[in-house]
């Protein structure tokens, strides 16, 4: 057995020599025979379980085995350079020389050779041991850093996310201060756009104020003065038929007064001879006194009766006059001066109208009128209505004309009169006026005048806004107010005998009981083109073709400025059409105007031909001249 023992303490020896085993294994006699493989158990690792999770400390390593008692080592074996132990190789010799010896050298190398397996095996569980370990270790480490890492990483998305949210949190803040900054700012940019369009609006309403008070300024200027023109054109044309009157009446004493001294002289002769003759009967008379007081009786008788009849004619004259008379107002009217006055033009009419109609009922049946077709069409109706109002007794319906001057309202209202069967009468608003105190009883007697008609008669107001306008305005005067309201007395009711057609350029001055009298209303406006084809047509066939053209009369071999005959030459409808283009914004009076300039110009020619280069001319110049005239209006 120590044989054994020592010999295995060779091999040690050797294995340790040679394989560089520790010799704390290689040397020990005493470790042989106790050593048995370390039984692992089945289904058991024999590495020893991993330490918790965490960071709980890696447990120590095992200590190490025991050692049993062995012999005393040489701490300091020869060696060679090399590290060599020769002792160790003597002692392995001796060992393996006892051993060859030793009958249980098969069981001792056997053993040896066990042992040597199962120390590997121990070695090599331990080294996988340790491996498993490091890797555990390794992986826990690996773990643990992905644990670290991990919550490193929790932790910087926390601080990102506090990061962010605080950015956040910021920026809103930030977000919340400039909102706040700029509702501030808007709202002092609305305070101060307020501000300044209350500043514009209080400037633009004071400029507004101010343009309307400078327009009414004007329109009272120019109402003033259009008011004085009318005043001022009434009293001259008064003046002028005062005039004429005052001239005829002198005339006719002049007239009186010469025929009375012929009259004085033929008397005087007549009484010379008389006296001649009756000188001899004086003579008697006065010897004979009852002779004289019968001749002085006679004459005195016949004195008295001359004067007496002559006194009467003059009242009743008067009173026929006034009774039967057309009142002063009345410009124009189809019924004459006096009754019988018209019987005879009226007859003339019938008759002509009989033989074809006059001329002014040639071409589109409404006279000389050139209107809109749908005016015209209007005017018309209204020509027929009023006709059947008159046959049935109904009351008539009363119109007003309205549009800018000179657009045929007069001659309209002359048409649709002489259309409609009935008389017409004309007065002019400016006329009332001048009348003062005399304009309501004016009124009146032409109101009662009016109603003499037996057809019914058109009362047309010209320039009615001049007579007819708002009563409150400041300068109307007293007696114009009482003359107003006498008209708004007699057309108080509808009437079966007078149909009232006001013509005015501003509908809007009427009063408004005027208005609310006015049954129908017409607007004429400026004609279009077509119709100043038409107009240009009509008044070049008037002024110009038939210019001279009227027969000669009985004496008109006593009228040395007789009109010339007007040749045309080269005139077509194109250029008429072509005047029509140009003329846009002309009046029909206007046109006619221009006509009339047109004849002119040919009569100042030479040789009094129209031709188309002096019609261009003219009509250039006239509307060059409407065009100045505009301007100067606004
Ligand atoms: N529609 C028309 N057709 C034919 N001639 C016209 C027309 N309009 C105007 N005239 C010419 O103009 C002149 C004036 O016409 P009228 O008196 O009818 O016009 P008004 O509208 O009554 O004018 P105002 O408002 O100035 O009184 C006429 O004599 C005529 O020569």
């Amino acid at each position: 057995m120590a044989g054994a023992k020592l010999c295995a303490a060779g091999l040690s020896a050797i294995a340790a020599a040679t394989m560089g085993v520790d010799h704390a294994y290689a040397d020990s006699p005493f470790n042989f025979p106790s050593f048995s493989p370390p039984s692992v158990p089945s289904g058991k690792s024999p590495i020893p379980p991993m330490p918790p999770t965490g960071n709980a400390p890696t447990p120590p390593p095992p200590e190490p085995e025991k050692e049993k008692p062995r012999k005393p080592r040489n701490d300091n074996p020869r060696t060679t350079a090399a590290g060599f132990d020769v002792e160790a190789l003597r002692e392995a010799t001796e060992c393996l020389k006892f051993i060859e010896k030793s009958k249980n050298t098969g069981k001792a190398f056997e053993y040896m050779k066990t042992r040597e397996q199962t120390k590997q095996t121990e070695a090599a569980a331990k080294l996988a041991e340790l491996k498993a370990m490091t890797a555990n270790s390794e992986l826990e480490k690996q773990r643990v850093m992905y644990e670290e890492q991990k919550k490193l990483n929790k932790q910087t998305a926390e601080i990102k996310t506090q990061l962010a949210q605080y950015e956040d949190q910021l920026k809103r803040k930030r977000m919340a201060t400039e909102d706040e900054l700029q509702k501030i700012r808007n709202r002092e940019l609305v305070h101060m756009q307020g501000e300044s369009a209350k500043a514009l609006e209080a400037a633009r309403r004071q400029t507004e104020e101010e343009i309307q008070r400078t327009r009414l300024r004007t329109e009272q200027q120019k109402a003033d003065l259009e008011r004085e023109t009318i005043r001022v054109k009434a009293m001259a044309e008064a003046e002028a038929r005062a005039h004429e009157t005052k001239l005829s009446e002198e005339v006719n004493t002049r007239m009186l007064g010469i025929r009375a001294k012929a009259d004085m002289e033929k008397l005087v002769s007549a009484i010379n001879t008389t006296f001649d003759h009756i000188g001899g009967g004086f003579r008697a008379l006065l010897t004979d006194q009852n002779k004289l007081v019968v001749a002085v009786g006679g004459v005195t008788a016949l004195a008295a009766g001359i004067y007496t009849t002559r006194e009467g004619a003059k009242v009743v004259w008067s009173y026929v006059d006034r009774m039967l008379g057309q009142p002063s107002l009345i410009r124009e009217s189809s019924r004459g001066k006096y009754p019988w006055s018209g019987v005879v033009p009226r007859v003339m009419s019938t008759f002509r109208g009989s033989n074809g109609g006059t001329a002014s009922n040639k071409g589109n049946g409404f006279g000389d009128v050139i209107l809109h077709p749908s005016l015209q069409k209007r005017i018309q109706q209204l020509a027929s209505a009023t006709a059947n109002t008159k046959a049935h007794q109904a009351p008539f319906r009363n119109m007003l004309f309205y549009g800018p001057p000179g657009t045929g309202k007069t001659m309209a209202a002359r048409e649709l009169a002489r259309k409609s069967g009935l008389d017409y009468a004309l007065m002019t608003g400016g006329d009332v006026a001048p009348l003062g105190a005399q304009a309501v009883t004016k009124i009146h007697q032409l109101f009662d005048w009016a109603k003499k008609s037996n057809r019914g008669l058109l009362l047309f107001i010209d320039e009615a806004d001049a007579f007819l306008c708002e009563r409150n305005k400041m300068y109307m005067s007293e007696a114009q107010r009482s003359a107003l309201n006498a008209l708004l007395f007699r057309t108080g009711d509808q009437s079966k005998d007078i149909v009232l057609a006001l013509a005015t350029n501003r509908p809007g001055d009427l009063d408004s009981a005027v208005s609310d009298r006015i049954d129908e209303v017409l607007e004429f406006p400026l004609p279009g083109e077509d119709e100043r084809f038409k107009l240009l047509k009509l008044y070049l066939d008037k002024y110009i073709a038939q210019a001279g053209s009227r027969k000669p009369g009985l004496f008109s071999h006593f009228f040395k400025n007789q009109q010339q005959k007007i040749e045309i030459t080269g005139l077509t409808d194109d250029l008429l059409k072509e005047a029509a283009a140009k003329t846009e914004g002309f009046s029909g009076r206007e046109i006619a105007k221009l006509m009339a300039g047109i004849q002119a110009a040919v009569y100042g020619s030479e040789n009094c031909i129209l031709d188309p280069q002096l019609f261009r001319e003219v009509v250039d110049y006239k509307v060059a001249e409407h065009q100045q005239r505009k301007k100067l209006a606004h």
